[in-house]
């Protein structure tokens, strides 16, 4: 395995005497040649957890492997790519950041020279390897934020938010590189992101994490399928009260689409058979199966673990 997290927790010490928990017993793998989407709302925990993977912090519990070895001694097979372009530096050129970049990491100048501009080559920016960073366009900082961080062609490559901030076409140009990368060199890569589209597109498999615990696990494209299995566009005659709509809530996330027709992904814990048998008592006019996409599995996830609901952490399987 290329990288795995086993029983990671992080506390973090406060004013008064009980510590802060911001990760709490998180374990996961990234595999070679994957791409893990690492998804979870503001504040989740999954900063803290790349900070203790790239042994920027150290865990209050649990060990990190990359390739079998613990992480510390491990950083040559990792790149990271944490604040988007900013850890790259402005003032200079693409190549002369993959000589100083490369120079941190021991490669010869003329090796990490040759390797950027391929890479530059690669993503169509040759004509800008002299140009200072600060002049280019926000995409472009971004691919040369990637190249820097691969400069020492790592096995492993963390990406935080890599489409932040980036147009539709930038953003696609940046989720067709990662995918390019995986498959020509077959790098793992762990990618933190809020845009649920991104992760869809391009993640082989997905981890959630919501208040510093795992709360989902999965490949993207079973679970997809598995969640849709679950999830229902219900129409009626006539638009529901609410208390209707409140009690419909019982049986899982609801989103109301107009006043007369809502989807609902049902709960762990509710059959099918119940929520018919409910629904007979309301002016119902429609059933049908519903497409779900990465955004509704998200959402859906992260609500029912705020309700403290029970949710099926693992669907590796399905
Ligand atoms: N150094 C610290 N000291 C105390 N609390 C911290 C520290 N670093 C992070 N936290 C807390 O830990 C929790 C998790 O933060 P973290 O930055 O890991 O979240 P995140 O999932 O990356 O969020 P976002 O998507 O907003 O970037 C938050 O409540 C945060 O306030």
């Amino acid at each position: 395995m290329l990288l795995s997290a086993n029983h990671l927790s992080k506390k973090f010490p406060t004013s008064n005497q009980q510590p802060f928990v911001a990760v709490q017993d998180v374990s996961f793998t990234v595999p070679t040649g994957r791409v893990v989407a690492f998804l979870g709302p503001n504040g989740a925990g999954k900063t803290t957890t790349i900070k203790m993977l790239l042994g920027l912090i150290t865990p209050t519990h649990g060990t990190i492997q990359v390739l079998g070895h613990p992480v510390a001694r491990t950083l040559g097979a990792v790149g990271a790519v944490l604040e988007g372009s900013r850890n790259i530096y402005w003032r200079l050129s693409p190549l002369e950041n993959f000589e100083y970049w490369g120079g941190l990491r021991g490669i010869p100048r003329k090796i990490a020279q040759k390797r950027g501009m391929a890479y530059l080559t690669t993503f169509g920016l040759d004509a800008k390897a002299d140009q200072p960073v600060r002049a280019l366009s926000r995409g472009m900082q971004q691919i040369v934020a990637i190249c820097c961080a691969l400069i020492h062609q790592p096995q492993l490559l963390l990406l935080d938010e890599p489409t932040l901030g980036l147009d539709l076409t930038a953003a696609e140009q940046i989720q067709t590189i990662i995918r390019q990368l995986v498959a020509d060199t077959h790098l793992g890569v762990l990618l933190t992101t809020h845009d649920m589209s991104v992760a869809q597109a391009i993640a082989d498999d997905v981890l959630m994490i919501d208040q510093g615990t795992i709360v989902f696990r999965g490949e993207t494209q079973s679970a997809l399928r598995g969640f849709s299995s679950e999830t229902y566009a219900l129409s009626f005659a006539k638009p529901l009260m609410s208390p209707e709509l409140t009690q419909l809530g019982r049986w899982g996330t609801m989103a109301p689409v107009s006043p007369t027709q809502v989807i609902i992904t049902l709960a762990d814990t509710h059959p099918l058979s119940e929520l018919l048998e409910y629904l007979g008592h309301l002016p119902i006019t429609a059933i049908e199966k519903q497409q779900v996409d990465l955004a509704a599995l998200f959402k859906h996830v992260i609500r029912q673990h705020q309700k403290g609901a029970t949710v099926h952490v693992d669907r590796r399987e399905q």
